[in-house]
């Protein structure tokens, strides 16, 4: 094949959006040098055998038979083979797909003997799409096999059709399948509520059937496991198996799983109505992707792990302790072509002729759907009857054909909607039938493909009137089967297929029977020109969003997702070896310990507790971190310095009984706590600008529940923290903006913004910069004579002030890790003291030294009401020439930031606990020689 002359993607991928470019163009230069799929179908037809054993009884059922079953689920096999004989792709990508029902459903005609028959519903038809990979199916057959003979017979013969059983006894298929699946998580995703709890049998409650899903899960994951070979995907289905991510990955983390949904996700009001809303949602996150029909769908999804688990949403998915678990809307598509193709064959132009000769003279309607509550048929049929109430003239010209798929008929529910549709259609016909005619066809079966496809195509108008629908696949096999005819689709709104189809289809609210009536007429009345532009719309849509695309595409985004974590993994640092530090410590001389106070030296706060109660909000110093800090503080070797965006008076309230040093507010402020508070950064503290921002602060404040402001003296900080946090973005997101083009439009001001904070601080603030000017004055106030030879910088920074990690990096000899190396070019550094760095000076050192150093004369002046200090420039004549301040080579430095997964410190500390741990063994090492 020729190179793509329309190739866009860069030559080496870097980004997300380019590696998925890349892979796409691939995937479609690769089908292009293929056989092209018609043909190797068609040789496929004419290749089925003829006397399998598992083969169809189905046919006389009027059920689907083997030809239809083999043609999807087999075509992974048939289609590998003729492009492996053609060398034209090496291997294809092996594929577990598990989902609870297998595209077959077994019934025993014998000891060993087994009747397979296509399963019925869209998420089957979906997945007999996946023709690009070498695909098996993992799932349950739709029968209790209590037996050894019978699950050996039946793993054999399902062994042929590339499935592989998991095998449930009944009363786990009640508890489990009945029961929570669609008793439970059904009616809940499709906005329906849950049943009250005392009217579920005595012997079930919501935990019994959540403990049988849950074991049911188990179940899959152990069959998965026994099937698994390395570099498998293993793609899991639906809300049946939410635990199942969890379960693979306790078997082997490095499984590839992806999860996708093929029903709504409800909002997550909703979703917070299920006892067990956080620990499915946990699990289903531990999956690498999790995928939806619809962006509102991924939307809620996300919405539901922010404020139901407080956890960080972030476009690309939800983010939980750095760990990504990639969120995204992948619309499912059919296997347009099966259908186009079918109105071709000979039989399914005589299903046609006989429709035609049937409904003669008669506009035919159509429903197709399984007997389901959310698919919203009692509305249907209520507002055919206003229709025909309403259009007398219709009565005799026009049928209404339901087919009505029997489905989950052990549950009560769905045993109550089929007497109430009877009751209506038999009530309606009662009143609008003849002698010779009705007015409603309703059949409470299934019908086989070529059957369906023939009434697809005589049909003029299709009505889907689902009440929610995750997506609603036969919209799409209706608008396939339709190139001649253009017949009109009415289509719910709440339907996904309405996202897709809407410009096409006619939008209804299923729950407004009149407006639904209406369509009806207008859809009967439609002239032809508007026919057919609706029609090439839909259709253009549905023969170009195709299943086997969706399948593709939902792959290799979840193969793309291992190399993003990949690359994420690689910019977090590794946790802090703990002994190293130890050890260094004790054996050096002159350590300058930088500590930050927040999630540093506090104890934890869990911010949200049970049910978003506001916990303490009021910072308090960890009571284990007292001991061993006022010890390391009274260490005559050791230098502390606590570096806190806190203003003064909490640090006052804090450490006034501990010898050491404070720097509040970023570092503007500093003081030993024996002495009194200078200011380090007086060029920074012109504040005309407070008022305005304090002004639109105070206005946020007020319309965010939750939220509070502080007024430090040099800063404002916005916090969000407590406040619902997709409301909290958009008002720092509206706030950003105001800010920017009016009170802070021209002033010297920097706004950083938090995970849930805005913070507006002079320009040029920043807690790396402010450490230079602490530095030069521990120096010179203690009177060092030799250089610093350990630092351990440790705290929970805002990524701008992270710079105070990085700010010792140029000091270490180029064997430093590279990461750290890297982040040298953002470093912008004021003046060092530095005297001499080593025999051979650096040329920026020397630039450094030519720079003047800051120290620090107490001189008061006049700020707002308070006195504060102000440093001047000293001349450096104070320290002595030709010595270094710093003695650091790579292995006595160690920069640390607590809570974090990315950062730009070298190490990692999980929390402020951790912190206490590490001050406690510095306490313990023994003392240097
Ligand atoms: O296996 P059953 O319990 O009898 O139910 C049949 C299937 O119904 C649901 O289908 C959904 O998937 C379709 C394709 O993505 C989508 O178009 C439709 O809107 C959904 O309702 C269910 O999600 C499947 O698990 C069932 O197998
Ligand atoms: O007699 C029937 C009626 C329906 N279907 C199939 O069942 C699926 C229904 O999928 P949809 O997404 O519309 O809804 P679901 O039943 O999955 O909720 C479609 O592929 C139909 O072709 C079928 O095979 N035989």
């Amino acid at each position: 094949m020729e190179g793509n002359k329309y190739d866009s993607s860069p030559v080496t991928p870097r980004t997300r959006l380019e590696r998925l470019l890349r892979e796409r163009e691939l995937r479609k230069s690769s089908r292009f040098s293929q056989p092209s799929a018609e043909a190797t179908d068609v040789n496929r037809e004419a290749e089925l055998p003829a006397n399998d054993p598992c083969s169809a009884e189905g046919d006389h059922l009027g059920l689907p038979n083997e030809e239809e079953l083999l043609e999807g689920v087999a075509a992974a096999s048939a289609f590998a083979d003729g492009c492996q004989r053609q060398d034209v792709r090496p291997t294809k990508q092996r594929l577990l797909v598990v989902t609870n029902r297998l595209p077959v459903s077994a019934t025993r005609r014998g000891e060993g003997l087994w009747q397979l028959e296509m399963s019925v519903g869209g998420l089957v038809t979906a997945l007999l799409g996946l023709k690009e990979f070498d695909a098996r199916w993992i799932g349950w057959a739709g029968v209790n096999v209590p037996d050894d003979v019978g699950r050996k017979t039946l793993t054999n013969a399902l062994a042929q059709k590339r499935c592989i059983p998991v095998f449930l006894d009944e009363a786990m298929v009640h508890q489990y399948y009945n029961g929570y699946c669609n008793n439970i998580l059904w009616p809940l995703f499709h906005y329906l509520p849950l049943p009250q709890e005392d009217r579920l049998a005595t012997t079930r409650s919501f935990q019994s059937q959540f403990d049988a899903y849950k074991k049911a899960n188990q179940m899959f994951a152990e069959v998965v496991n026994q099937h698994y070979e390395e570099g498998d995907v293993v793609w899991c289905h639906d809300y049946h198996l939410m635990f199942l991510p969890k379960c693979l990955k306790e078997y082997n983390k490095n499984m590839k799983v992806g999860w996708f949904l093929h029903t709504p996700f409800p909002s997550s009001e909703i979703h917070r109505t299920l006892p067990s809303r956080s620990e499915l949602l946990r699990s289903v996150l531990v999956a690498d992707l999790v995928g939806f029909h619809t962006y509102d769908y991924a939307r809620h999804f996300v919405s539901a792990c922010t404020r139901i688990l407080g956890l960080e949403g972030t476009p690309e998915g939800v983010e939980d302790q750095g760990k990504l678990t990639r969120v995204a809307a992948f619309p499912i598509g059919i296997d347009s072509e099966r259908f186009i193709r079918a109105l071709e064959l000979p039989q399914v132009k005589d299903h046609m002729k006989e429709l035609k000769q049937r409904f003669a003279g008669r506009k035919v309607m159509l429903g197709v759907d399984r007997l389901d509550m959310i698919k919203g048929i009692p509305q249907k049929i209520l507002a055919f009857e206003k229709f025909l109430e309403e259009n007398p003239h219709w009565r005799d010209r026009v049928v209404l054909l339901q087919i009505a798929v029997p489905t989950r008929t052990d549950v009560p529910e769905y045993q109550k909607l089929t007497s109430q549709v009877h009751e209506i259609v038999g009530r309606i016909n009662g009143r609008f039938g003849t002698l010779t005619a009705v007015p409603i066809h309703h059949l409470d079966r299934s019908l086989d493909f070529h059957a369906l496809c023939a009434l697809y195509a005589v049909t003029d108008v299709a009505l889907v009137t689902s009440l929610r629908d995750g997506m609603n696949l036969v919209s799409y096999e209706f608008v396939a089967c339709q190139a001649s005819k253009k017949g009109v689709l009415i289509l719910s709104e709440f339907a996904g297929a309405a996202q897709s189809l809407g410009a096409g289809a006619i939008l209804v609210n299923p729950w407004n029977i009149t407006e639904v009536a209406s369509s009806i007429s207008y859809a009967l009345d439609m002239p032809a020109d508007e026919r057919e532009k609706r029609h090439q719309h839909n259709f253009k849509h549905v023969t170009t969003h195709t299943s086997q695309e969706w399948a593709a595409t939902f792959v290799s985004e979840l193969n793309d997702t291992i190399v993003e974590a990949q690359l994420r993994t690689r910019q977090v640092p590794p946790l802090l070896p703990m002994k190293d530090a130890v050890d260094c410590y004790s054996k050096s001389n002159n350590r300058l310990l930088i500590l930050g106070f927040n999630s540093t030296l506090t104890e934890s706060v869990d911010a949200l507790g049970r049910n978003g109660q506001l916990k303490e909000i009021e910072l308090k110093l960890h009571p284990d971190i007292k001991e061993p800090l006022k010890k390391l503080c009274d260490d005559p070797k050791t230098t502390i310095v606590v570096l806190s965006g806190s203003d003064r008076t909490v640090l006052d309230d804090n450490f006034n009984d501990y010898n050491m040093w404070l720097a509040a507010e970023n570092g503007i402020f500093l003081r030993p706590t024996m002495g009194e508070w200078m200011t380090t950064m007086p060029e920074n503290l012109y504040m005309d600008w407070v008022e305005s921002v304090k002004h639109v602060f105070e206005y946020f404040t007020e319309r965010t529940p939750r939220s509070h402001f502080e007024l430090r003296e040099t800063s404002l900080v916005w916090n969000y923290k407590y406040s619902d946090v997709e409301f909290g973005r958009i008002q720092a997101r509206d706030m950003l903006q105001h800010l920017w083009t009016g009170p802070i439009s021209n002033a010297s001001v920097d706004v950083v913004q938090g995970s849930r904070s805005v913070e507006v601080r002079a320009v040029g603030v920043t807690k790396g910069a402010a450490i230079d000017r602490i530095l030069g004055e521990i120096v010179r106030y203690k009177g060092m004579k030799s250089p610093i030879d350990y630092v351990l910088s440790v705290g929970d920074f805002l990524t701008k002030d992270e710079d105070v990690y990085t700010f010792f990096e140029p000091e270490l000899p180029s064997e430093s890790p590279p990461a750290a190396r890297g982040m040298l070019a953002n470093l912008v550094r004021t003046s060092v003291p530095k005297i001499s760095a080593s025999k051979s000076v650096s040329k920026s050192s020397r630039l450094k030294k030519q720079r003047s150093m800051s120290t620090l004369e107490k001189r008061a002046i006049s700020h707002g009401n308070e006195i504060v200090l102000q440093p001047v420039m000293q001349d450096r004549k104070s320290m002595r020439e030709g010595s270094s301040v710093l003695d650091l080579k790579g292995d006595n430095y160690f920069s640390c930031a607590v809570g974090r997964k990315r950062s730009n410190a070298r190490y990692l500390l999980g929390s402020a606990n951790d912190v206490v741990t590490l001050l406690k063994e510095l306490v313990q090492c023994p003392p240097s020689s």
